[in-house]
This record gives C-alpha cells, structure tokens and sequence, in this order.
C-alpha cells in the first residue's frame, strides 16, 4: 500500500489481518497498550519525560490546541500523491523514522526489525549513535531502503570520524546532529530506578565495534568518557563538514536565534524538536516554536519537525506551521514493542494512511499544498 491509497484501499489490502487487538488504528492509543507489554525498565525509559514531564505534555497540548480548517468543494485527486524529496532522500510521505537508541528494551530484534520494517514502507530511518545495533547491522537488515544517521558528537574526534566514515560506507546519506543531549536529561523514572541501559552496556554497539574500542579493559567506562559532551559549540561544526560530504541537519533547534545561527554556519537543515521532552523540563512546547523559526529562516534551511507527533492530523499541523517532513518517535518504539516488525509496519502504514485521509477531507492533495491558513488557533 502507498502513502496516497485511500481509506478503502486500506481494507482491501488486507492490511488489518492478522494484527493483533492491541495494535490499534488509533494511534494516540498505542501508549497504552504498550505499557502493558514493556518490561519496567524499558517502561522508564521509553515512554516518561525529563522532570515532572511538563514539556512532554506541552508537545501534545500544542497540537491540541490547534485545530484544523476543513476546506470542502475543491476537487481532491482521487487518488493523492504524498510523496516528496528531502535532502536529496525521496520518500512516500513527509514522515521519517527519528533516531531513537537503545531499541532492544522494546523488543529483542530492536533496530532491526524497525528498519525493515521502514524499508519495507519506504520510510527513511535515522540510526542513532546509541542504538543497541552497529551500522553495518542495520544497513543489512534495511537494504537499498533509505537511512540516515544521527551522531551524538563524541569528546574524542578518531572516533568521531570513525562514525562517519562507517556511516557513509553504510549508505546513509544525511548527517542528523543532536545538539540537546550533550548530557542526559534530569529523568526520574530512570533515576529512582538506578537504571540506565548504556551503563549495562546495552546502546553503545556503534562504539564496540569502533577500531579504538578494541581490546579496551572496560568499554562501558570508555564510552562513559566519551558521550557527556556539554562543551560543544558552533566552532565544532566546520570539523564536521570537513568529514563528511552530504547535507548536514542540526536537531534540537527550539529558537529563531540559533535557527539563523545554523543557517550562517552552512548547514543543511534543522529538526525543530525538544526531544520529546526528554530533556530541558519546562522548555516550550516543539510545535510552538516551529512557526517562527520556519519563517525566520525561510528557504535558507530545510526545517524539519519532531516531538509529539502522535497522528496523521498532527503531520497535516506540522506541516501547515512550516515543516517540510515530521520525525516520528515513541508510537513506533510502541509498535515495536507490540508486534516488532509488523508493529512498526502497522504504525507507520497508519500514520501515512491517516495523514493522507486527513489532507484529502481537509481539501488538500498534497502536502505542498498546506500553509498556516488551513490551521485555526
Ligand atoms: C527511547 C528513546 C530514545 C531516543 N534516542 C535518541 C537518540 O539516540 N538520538 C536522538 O537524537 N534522539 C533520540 N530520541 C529522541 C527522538 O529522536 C525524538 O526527538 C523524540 O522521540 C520525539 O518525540 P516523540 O517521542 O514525542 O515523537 C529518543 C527518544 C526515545 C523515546
Ligand atoms: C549515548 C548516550 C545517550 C543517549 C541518549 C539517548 C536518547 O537520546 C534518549 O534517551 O532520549
């Protein structure tokens, strides 16, 4: 099924058989039904916030409270092309896979059945630097299937070249930089529990198998030395550019300021994101940033958007306040977690299905179409 299959299409492609109860089409549910299944640390882990998660419902209050403006009489194709091109990726609808860590926690193939399953719909993924599988383990499993790849900037540069060169010779061909997690969130569920994966050594396979890992006595207190890297600065971005040859996104941006600041020193793109409010408690809801820096930076920055994203109506809202794609979090760790592969495949085959309904009764056939007038509020 593609992205631009109507809501019959859905049924007659069978794709609903054979799943089970829990995964449900709707998909601001799945959390629920996730909790049920994740084990208690996976559970504190996955699916709470930084702090008293203030942020974390702010994300989804923001796309509460904008609503959409149907539009009727005006001649929606029948059938609905969604796809697009972003950074030179092309991809069935505006909607990536974001680069999420330690994937084995909610299910045991982790990363890999996430990114069959995104191969399989098309979608882009992002192999984060944390993930509980290596580069060339996931570009195995995901094929010819479009991937990109999330660095978090380690403090020692060999192994900062080391991840890039692997990530290229692995096909992945955007560079997505986290700029808000220099230093792990305040996260309570994770504290009271004295639990962090890295610390059991699970999400740091791309450092285990980087060469100046080898024969390391404790590669848990060596990769503790590298991630905290709260020194970081717009001067460490040119070393990037030097290393690597595609376009370069920075994610974490939440201010016009350091959105105009990105676009100066040369990058390609941004993801306007909060990190799902797993990291600054307190910091404003993603969606309401993203308006003014989208027209801040105008067509100097691919602006992308992540952090609440929950259902096809909340892409239409994304993109309608400036965002050329969305990044997709938690729901598919949840459909990971309720059926691996074909959980994931589930979400995703419903996020596109629903956007696409939602666009077409809304009076848009394609995204492009959207702009600030087809919101109220
Ligand atoms: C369990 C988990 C692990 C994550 N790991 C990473 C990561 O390794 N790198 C990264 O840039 N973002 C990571 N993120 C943040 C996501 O990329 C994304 O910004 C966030 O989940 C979006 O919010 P949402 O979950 O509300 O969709 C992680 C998120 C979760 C839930
Ligand atoms: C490499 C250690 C930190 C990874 C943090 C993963 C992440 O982004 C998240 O949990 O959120």
């Amino acid at each position: 099924m593609n992205a631009g299959d109507h809501q019959l299409g859905i049924y007659l492609a069978g794709m609903l058989e054979g799943r089970t109860p829990e995964l449900t089409t709707d998909l601001a549910a799945l959390e629920n039904a996730a909790r049920k299944v994740l084990s208690p640390e996976a559970l504190g882990y996955i699916v709470p916030s930084a702090g008293s998660g203030s942020t974390a419902r702010a994300n989804l209050e923001a796309f509460e409270r904008r609503r959409i403006v149907p539009r009727m009489l005006r001649g929606v194709e029948r059938q609905r092309d969604l796809s697009c091109e972003v950074l030179g990726t092309r991809m069935p609808a505006p909607v990536l896979v974001a680069p999420m860590g330690v994937q084995t926690l909610a299910h045991e193939e982790g990363e890999l059945a996430t990114v069959r399953a995104a191969a399989a719909v098309g979608v882009p993924y992002v192999h984060s630097t944390a993930a509980a599988h290596d580069f060339e383990q996931v570009a195995a499993a995901g094929g010819d299937a479009p991937r990109w790849y999330q660095l978090y900037y380690p403090t020692d540069r060999d192994v900062c070249v080391s991840f890039l060169r692997r990530a290229r010779a692995t096909g992945h061909s955007v560079l997505v930089v986290t700029l808000d997690t220099t230093l792990l969130g305040w996260r309570p569920a994770d504290l009271d529990r004295g639990y962090l994966p890295f610390l059991a050594g699970t999400g740091i396979a791309n450092y285990l198998s980087a060469p100046s890992f080898a024969g390391v006595d404790n590669p848990v207190t060596h990769w503790a030395g590298m991630f905290p890297n709260p020194g970081l600065s717009w001067d460490d971005l040119p070393f990037l550019r030097d290393h690597w040859d595609g376009p370069i996104v920075l994610k974490g941006i939440m201010s016009t300021e350091d959105a105009r600041l990105a676009a100066e020193h040369g990058m390609d793109g941004i993801v306007v994101s909060n990190h799902g409010g797993r990291q600054v408690d307190g910091a404003l809801a993603a969606l309401d940033a993203l308006p003014g820096i989208a027209e801040a930076v105008g067509d100097r920055l691919t602006v992308l958007f992540d952090s609440g994203v929950r259902t096809g109506a909340d892409v239409v809202k994304a993109l309608a306040l400036g965002a050329k794609a969305v990044l997709v979090g938690r729901p598919v760790l949840y459909g990971l977690a309720l059926g691996g592969q074909a959980g994931v495949e589930h979400v995703l085959r419903c996020l596109l299905g629903e956007l696409d309904i939602t666009l077409a009764l809304s009076g848009y056939s394609a995204p492009g179409e959207l702009g600030p007038g087809a919101l109220a509020g």
